[in-house]
């Protein structure tokens, strides 16, 4: 019954327009610019932020990688941002999160010019997607699940949609998105403290998981013919892997995928369209620009 979304396909033909959009910018003489910081040496980061890059170069995408030691001052970052943000060359910009602890990381992401803030995690880019104004940034990670239950020919009007947490990065925005006009979805928020998540979780037509515990989602949690969108990126130990670790998603991906109608596997799912949907932020900040 279970059709595998191919997050990797989906974000390739994101990049493919993404390509297009550059080469016309190009073509009147703007190069979309994305300058993306990382605060100290956290290894998962570190593979992100890589591949952001990238992406970037890829694409025909200018960009900057900003390293900056662990022990970082909140006023160092700040100034960090104040530069890019009065930088003409640079369209875009990423503070990877999580920062180290010393940092104040709402006050950072207050400090981003909105304009370039395409991670939409500003005040007012929030206010935006609340308002349905798009003319904000949305943020990337839900962005891509929405594209991607749209890819696969997902009807959401009417659908109930559940998603589990709450987050500011992809709960949040996840259920504004699913409910917003156009998608039209009832939405139901679901977190730590919902009582009897699994009865929750079986009402939905669409369910999208974002917690950050692996394998949290259970078959018996799962109604038949749901679509399931696993936002997790778990790292757990696999000493038979030579990195001595796998990654897995917070869907039990081998018991609950025959149930499905269609879910997103880890990796290889909603990860890639993280990146895609950051592309396409970068490209409208350089096209507004
Ligand atoms: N300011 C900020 N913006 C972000 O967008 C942001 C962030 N901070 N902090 C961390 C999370 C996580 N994130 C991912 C991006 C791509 C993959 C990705 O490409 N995953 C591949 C596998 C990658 C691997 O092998 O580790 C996949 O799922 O197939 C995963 C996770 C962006 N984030």
């Amino acid at each position: 019954m279970s059709k595998v979304i191919d997050g990797k396909a989906v974000a390739a033909t994101v990049l493919e327009e993404c390509r297009r959009e550059v080469d016309s910018l190009k073509a009147k003489g703007v190069t979309p610019g994305l300058a993306v910081v990382l605060v100290g040496e956290d290894p998962a980061s570190m593979v992100y932020v890589g591949s952001k890059v990238r992406t970037c170069g890829d694409l025909g995408i200018h960009s900057r990688k900003i390293e900056l030691p662990t022990e970082t001052t909140q006023e160092e970052l700040l100034k960090v941002v104040a530069e890019l943000n009065a930088d003409p060359a640079i369209h875009g910009i990423l503070v990877q999160s999580p920062p180290p602890e010393q940092i104040d990381e709402e006050e950072i992401v207050r400090a981003l010019d909105p304009a370039k803030d395409v991670d939409g995690f500003h005040p007012e880019n929030v206010a935006k997607l609340a308002l349905e104004d798009p003319t904000g940034f949305v943020p990337c990670t839900p962005a891509g699940c929405m594209r991607l239950i749209k890819e696969a020919g997902i009807e959401t009007s009417g659908a109930n949609a559940v998603v589990i947490g709450r987050s500011m990065i992809v709960g949040k925005p996840m259920a504004l998105l699913l409910m917003a006009k156009g998608s039209d979805a009832t939405v139901t928020v679901a977190h730590s403290r919902s009582r009897d998540l699994p009865a929750i979780c079986r009402e939905a037509d669409i369910l999208v998981a974002a917690v950050g515990r692996p394998e949290m989602v259970k078959a018996d949690w799962v109604k038949d013919g749901a679509v399931v969108i696993d936002v997790g990126i778990n790292r757990v130990e696999d000493p038979s892997r030579k990195s001595g670790y796998r990654l897995t998603g917070d869907v039990a991906y081998e018991e609950v995928a025959p149930k499905c109608k269609a879910i997103t596997p880890v990796p290889g799912g909603v990860g890639p369209m993280t990146i895609a949907m950051l592309m396409k932020n970068t490209i409208a900040a350089a096209s507004r620009a």
